[in-house]
Parts: structure tokens; C-alpha cells; sequence
């Protein structure tokens, strides 16, 4: 009988289901040494957010299939490890959207009505009611930042309150955010404009610190900011800084840049603050939910069965799985750079399967094309099988194409991508091996491997160029692998690729534009 080990406590429903299959055992709040020791004897890891599932223990777990995580953030278990394993990691995409949604208003009500400070004040025997006097949310302006499946649903609750709501999102069109009833609108506006920000991002390399001293500087003082989301998308010290001077009027966190929360200056602030121990998905309800969600996603994959939501795996039947990997990979390659290209909105993406690839089934490699294309935005929440519905909701119209009579390798793959900020195409093929090249760019023949980190730029064909950005790369200590050039005339437009070792430092993408002859240049991580 497999073995599936939980980790963190977990509602019993769950634990019933997991038994139909296997034998349980609950081991909760084992530090990662026992962890290391204990986890190649099971099959399965069921954890929520208390438990890190780092590369050590992922290396330790001989037998593991599959990591279940009874939640939405993924973002403690390290799901490239477990992928490179071949390691199923599953969660709950929305099993406690409502939870986390209810819990940033009651936060945000509590804020206003200072209700932690003045229930504390009646238990400690008093009876002032001048200390409390609170702000009403009518009428107010909710700053919402990222309209995602939290983000619609507390837009709908404040919008029944008589609040005007502002959204950021830049990976939700307009159309969107107004039926929701939202005006989308840019970061800074949305801060100058907020007398309530709630935040309902993932947290990200972009997203992270997004609420800084600087972003802190355009709100008003009577601006309220609640963060259920993840911590360290607020930077703690400029919080309390600004939260000390008065500089805005209170934050409720639930969520911290290291948790359990140890020493903080947040503790010594007073009523403009509340803070709770990661509560959002902590109902009754939720619990079950992603209990249940979750436990049947790994009863299934121990049966042999697909994930209906594998963060990093395709839910297909795994004969067609088998056939269709490789080309699911080029096509998620393809569309992650295609939509790194794009950049700010994708409004539409066409997909064609050239060559011998038009014989095969399409709608893997296109699920496969728009799980690359909305990687940026929706990280490990967008999978093969949510992948149609997010690129729906997000408005991009997707095009698929067949051309069987184009017969370079042996079968390729093209993908356009239009959106706010331009145009760009890419197309790529499997060599013989397996191995993926992408083979043009914008049109412009290359023959290039992928690669982690990889700067792309359009220029005029020109004595002297190269060397100019190889020097310029060096100066910074940018060491790289490989670069090419694809152009179709001399001297005429011409793209480059570069693939280096390490991410581009800030502010050198500036700088390679000053290069003469440059027009544009992209950053590109795959
Ligand atoms: N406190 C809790 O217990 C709790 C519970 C559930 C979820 N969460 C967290 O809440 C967050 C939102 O969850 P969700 O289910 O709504 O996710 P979601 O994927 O449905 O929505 C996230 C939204 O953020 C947008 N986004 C991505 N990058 C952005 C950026 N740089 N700027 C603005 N918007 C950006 C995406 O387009 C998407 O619409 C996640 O971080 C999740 O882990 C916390
Ligand atoms: O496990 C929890 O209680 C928190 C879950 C929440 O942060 C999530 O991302 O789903």
C-alpha cells in the first residue's frame, strides 16, 4: 500500500479520502532534517502553507509521486526540483478564494472600525467610545491590486458597499475590469487616488516590494492598505516607518516577509495596525474544500490516474502525454518568450503547427503555448488545465492555424503574439533528439537553443555592433554562452541572441539602447 505523509494539519475529509489508498500518517510541524530523514519511505506529501518542501527534501523523497498542497500558493514548495524529479506538485486553485476574500474586507472593516483595539478596551473593563470613532467605507475609493479570482470577488462584496473601484492589473483587459466594475487604471493612480489598497497578487520578482518607500510616498495619509496576499509584496521597515510618522493611516497584514512572524517593529504599533497569523484560507469551509480538493488529486495520481490542477504536469492521458511531450515543452517555451517579447497585454495569439506537427492533435500544444504565454503573469497557478480559461477571462483571442506543406525540420511551430505594447513572433522546432531550437524571431531566421536568461534585440546591421554589446555585457560582468545574429538582407534589419549565465543587472537593458544602430532590446527568462 503507498504511503502519503501530512505534513500540516489538514481537515479530516481529506484524511478519510487519502485512506480509501493508502496508508496516512500525520506528522505535523517536523523540521526539515526529520523531513529529509523520514520522506523516502512515502509516496505522497500533503502539506499547507507551514511546511517548506525545499530541493533537499524533494532529493530525499525516492518514492515521491506526488506533493499536494491544500491551498493556492505553491510558493513553498520548490516546484522546479520536484519537476526535474518528475514529481507531481497539485494545490487547490480555488477552494479558498472566498476565505481569503472575506478575510482582506473583514480586515478592512476592522481597520476602519478599529474593532480589534476597542473589543480589547471592553475586556479590559473601560467604556470609550471617543477613542474609536471610526471611517465609513461608503463611497470610498478601493485600490485593488490584481484582479485575479480574490481580487473579483472582493470587488464584488466592496462594490455592494458602495465603494468606487480601482484595479492594477496588467494582465486583465479593460473590458474585464468593467465588468467586474472596475476602472483599471495605472499603479501610480491607483496609489495617489486609494483611500483602501488590497493586494491579490502572487508573489513575484516584480511584485516583490511592490509597496515600498517610494510607493508609500504617493498615497494619501488617510490611505488604508490591507495585504492578504503573500508576504514581502510590502517592504515591512517602509511600512512602519511611514505607519510611525503618519504618513498613511493603518495596514492590516496577514501575511509577513517571514513567517511565524519573529521580532518586528510591527508589534509596537497601535490601532493602525492589525495583523494576523495567515488566516485568509482559515474557515471551515476553505479547509474542507482544498481538503477535499487536493486529497482526491493524490488518491488519483496514486491510482494512476491524472491531476485535474498539476501546477507543473499536463492532466492528459498519458499515452498521448508520452507521444505530445516534447512538443508541449517547445510549445510552453515558445509561448513564455513569445509573450516576454510582447510584454504589457497580450490581446491575441496565433498558433500554427507547420510541417509534420500539423498532423497531430492541436489542443495540447495550444493549452501548452498559453500556459507559457500567461507564465509571467499567473506563475504556478496557470497549468494544462486551467490554462484555456485564464487566457479566456484575460480577453486574448487565440488563432490556431495549420500549414502541413511547410516542411523545415520536422515540424515547427509558429506563434504571433499581439498586444498593447506591439507585435512579435517566434518559431521554434524539435531537432532530432528531442532537443528544442527556436529557429526565427520576428521573422528573421536564427538557429538558437533556449536558454535560462537571454537578451534579444532588434538592430540595423552594422560594422561594429556586435562588439559593442559583447564589451558593453563584460563591463558589467555579463558572461555569454552564445550569440547570433539573424537578418534577411545586409546591412539591413537584423535581430540578435544572446544567451548568458546570469539575469541582466538592472539598468543595463538601458544601456544597450544607447548603443547606436540598436532599436530595441528585450530581457527575456525562460
Ligand atoms: N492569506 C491567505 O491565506 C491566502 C489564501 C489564498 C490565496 N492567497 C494569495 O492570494 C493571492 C491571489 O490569489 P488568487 O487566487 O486571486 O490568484 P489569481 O491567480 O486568481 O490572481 C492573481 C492576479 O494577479 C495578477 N498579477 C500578476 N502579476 C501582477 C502584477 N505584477 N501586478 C498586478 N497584478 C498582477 C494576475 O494577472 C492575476 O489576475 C496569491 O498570492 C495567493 O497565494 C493568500
Ligand atoms: O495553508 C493556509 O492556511 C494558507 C493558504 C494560502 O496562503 C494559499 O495560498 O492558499
Amino acid at each position: 500500500m503507498p504511503k502519503v505523509l501530512v505534513c500540516d494539519p489538514i481537515d479530516q475529509v481529506g484524511i478519510d479520502i487519502l485512506s480509501q489508498v493508502a496508508q496516512v500518517d500525520v506528522k505535523t510541524g517536523l523540521p526539515t532534517e526529520e523531513l529529509v530523514k523520514i520522506v523516502p519511505e512515502y509516496d505522497a506529501l500533503m502539506i499547507r502553507s507551514g511546511t517548506r518542501v525545499t530541493q533537499e527534501i524533494i532529493e530525499a523523497g525516492a518514492q515521491l509521486k506526488i506533493i499536494g498542497r491544500a491551498g493556492v500558493g505553491v510558493d513553498n514548495v520548490d516546484v522546479p526540483a520536484a519537476t526535474r524529479k518528475g514529481i507531481v506538485v497539485v494545490n487547490s486553485p480555488e477552494g479558498n478564494t472566498i476565505a481569503a476574500a472575506e478575510h482582506a474586507l473583514a480586515l478592512m472593516l476592522s481597520l476602519s472600525r478599529h474593532i480589534p483595539e476597542a473589543n480589547q478596551s471592553v475586556k479590559d473593563s473601560q467604556w470609550d467610545r471617543k477613542r474609536f470613532i471610526g471611517t465609513e467605507v461608503y463611497k470610498k475609493t478601493l485600490g485593488i491590486v490584481g484582479l485575479g479570482k480574490i481580487g473579483s470577488h472582493v470587488a464584488a462584496a466592496a462594490k455592494a458597499m458602495g465603494m468606487k473601484l480601482l484595479a492594477y492589473d496588467p494582465f486583465i483587459s479593460a473590458e474585464r475590469a468593467e465588468q467586474i466594475g472596475c476602472r483599471l487604471v495605472e499603479l501610480d493612480l491607483l496609489f495617489q487616488e486609494s483611500d483602501y489598497i488590497t493586494l491579490h497578487i502572487p508573489k513575484t520578482p516584480e511584485t516583490t516590494h511592490l509597496i515600498n518607500a517610494d510607493a508609500i510616498a504617493k498615497m494619501k495619509p488617510t490611505t488604508r492598505i490591507i495585504n492578504c496576499a503573500r508576504g514581502g509584496i510590502i517592504d515591512e521597515e517602509a511600512l512602519f516607518t511611514a505607519l510611525k510618522e503618519g504618513r498613511i493611516a493603518g495596514a492590516a497584514l496577514d501575511v509577513f516577509e517571514s513567517e511565524p512572524l519573529g521580532e518586528s517593529s510591527l508589534r509596537q504599533l497601535g490601532q493602525e495596525v492589525i495583523l494576523t497569523p495567515h488566516l485568509g484560507a482559515s474557515t471551515a469551509e476553505a479547509q474542507v474544500n482544498v481538503a477535499v480538493d487536493v486529497a482526491e488529486q493524490i488518491r488519483d495520481v496514486l491510482l494512476g490516474l491524472p491531476a485535474r490542477s498539476a501546477v507543473n504536469i499536463p492532466g492528459l492521458h498519458p499515452d498521448v502525454m508520452e507521444q505530445l511531450r516534447p512538443y508541449l515543452q517547445l510549445a510552453e517555451t515558445l509561448g513564455n518568450l513569445v509573450g516576454q517579447l510582447a510584454g504589457g497585454r497580450v490581446e491575441s495569439l496565433e498558433i500554427r503547427l507547420q510541417g509534420e506537427l500539423a498532423n497531430n492533435q492541436s489542443q495540447p500544444i495550444v493549452v501548452a503555448a498559453l500556459k507559457g504565454l500567461l507564465s509571467q503573469a499567473l506563475r504556478e497557478r496557470v497549468n494544462y488545465v486551467n490554462a484555456s480559461i485564464e487566457a479566456k477571462e484575460r480577453g486574448i483571442r487565440v488563432v490556431e492555424t495549420r500549414d502541413s506543406a511547410r516542411q523545415d525540420y520536422m515540424g515547427s511551430l509558429h506563434l504571433e503574439a499581439k498586444g498593447t505594447l506591439g507585435q512579435h513572433s517566434v518559431t521554434g522546432a524539435l531537432l532530432g533528439d528531442g532537443e528544442i531550437r527556436i529557429t526565427d524571431v520576428d521573422e528573421f531566421p536564427i538557429n538558437v537553443p533556449p536558454n535560462r536568461y537571454m537578451v534579444f534585440t532588434r538592430h540595423r546591421d552594422m560594422p561594429g555592433i556586435i562588439g559593442k554589446i559583447g564589451s558593453l555585457l563584460g563591463s558589467f560582468n555579463v558572461n555569454i554562452a552564445s550569440m547570433q545574429v539573424g537578418r534577411k538582407i545586409v546591412r539591413g534589419d537584423a535581430v540578435m541572441v544572446l544567451s548568458i549565465d546570469d539575469p541582466l543587472p538592472e539598468g543595463i537593458l538601458a544601456e544597450i539602447l544607447k548603443v547606436p544602430g540598436i532599436r530595441d532590446a528585450y530581457t527575456v527568462t525562460l
